[in-house]
């Protein structure tokens, strides 16, 4: 098994559909104040706002130099053009995005998403030099029936097809039980391991050592009382924090114990 300390631990807070750009300012603040230098520099914090919010975020990070990081939740295929409504990739490296979220279970769920669309967004996200945080995870049904593991490697496979080694040593991966989010219901630290590892091993199998390299993130329930264990495991490298990233008292502690 490859040593855990290649990959730099990564606490990325999804915020979804909360906050208008003041409370972005807020929450931002009291994060980033709340870590010390070196705990921002162990772990790697990124914020997720919501489309409206991440000019404010900019301004803030960027006047006070803040160790932290902020992405989108989601981005276009396209570059530019007639797409009402639509955020592109450029727009969103203008303004200084490093991270984007690509494949999330409630885009899958609500608005269609399979897993061609998946792969061309992480693609317009590398295009313009945005991690793409790649999601996966199974619904309770397929976690019933006992087909998780394969479930979910098959939404990699989808996710990463066509896809070069050099490519995917840029890429971060979610692994998100569909059950888990928002329910209260973690994985036991054991259930995710299970699956993250397999993800781990399809990635070595299928692009070599750069899998060591790959970050694999935990979401779905991440507190700051169950987050500890989540990174006890050898290949959990993270975590996706939905409900508990509103929270700075539960995200900085999330943040702490994320080594
Ligand atoms: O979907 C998630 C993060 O992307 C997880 O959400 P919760 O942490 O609220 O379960």
């Amino acid at each position: 098994m490859a040593d855990k300390s290649l990959r730099r631990p990564l606490m990325a807070g999804n915020w979804k559909m909360n906050g208008n750009h003041l409370e972005a300012i807020g929450l931002t603040q009291k994060l980033a104040f709340s870590l010390t230098e070196k705990q921002l520099t162990d772990v790697e914090v990124v914020v997720l706002p919501p489309f409206t919010a991440i000019r404010s975020v900019q301004t803030l990070v960027d006047g006070d130099k803040l160790l932290i990081g902020y992405g989108a939740q989601d981005l276009s295929v396209h570059p530019k053009g007639a797409y009402t409504g639509e955020i592109s990739g450029p727009m969103l490296a203008k303004l200084g995005c490093t991270y984007v979220v690509v494949g999330h279970s409630e885009r899958r769920q609500y608005h269609d998403e399979g897993d061609d669309l998946v792969n061309a967004k992480a693609r317009a996200a590398l295009a313009n030099e945005i991690t793409p945080i790649i999601c996966v995870g199974e619904g309770l049904d397929i976690r019933e029936s006992g087909e998780h593991v394969a479930y979910t490697v098959n939404q990699l496979d989808g996710a990463l097809a066509k896809f070069k080694a050099d490519d995917v040593e840029k890429v971060v991966i979610a692994y998100e039980p569909v059950w888990a989010i928002g329910t209260g219901k973690t994985a036991t630290p054991e259930d995710a391991q299970e699956v993250i590892g397999a993800l781990r091993n399809r990635l070595a199998d299928k692009f070599g050592n750069t899998a060591d390299r790959v970050r694999i993130l935990y979401g779905g329930s991440v507190k700051g009382s169950n987050v500890a264990a989540i990174m006890a495991q050898p290949d959990i490298d993270g975590a996706l924090v939905g409900g508990a990233s509103l929270d700075p008292k539960d995200f900085t502690l999330i943040c702490r114990l994320g080594v």
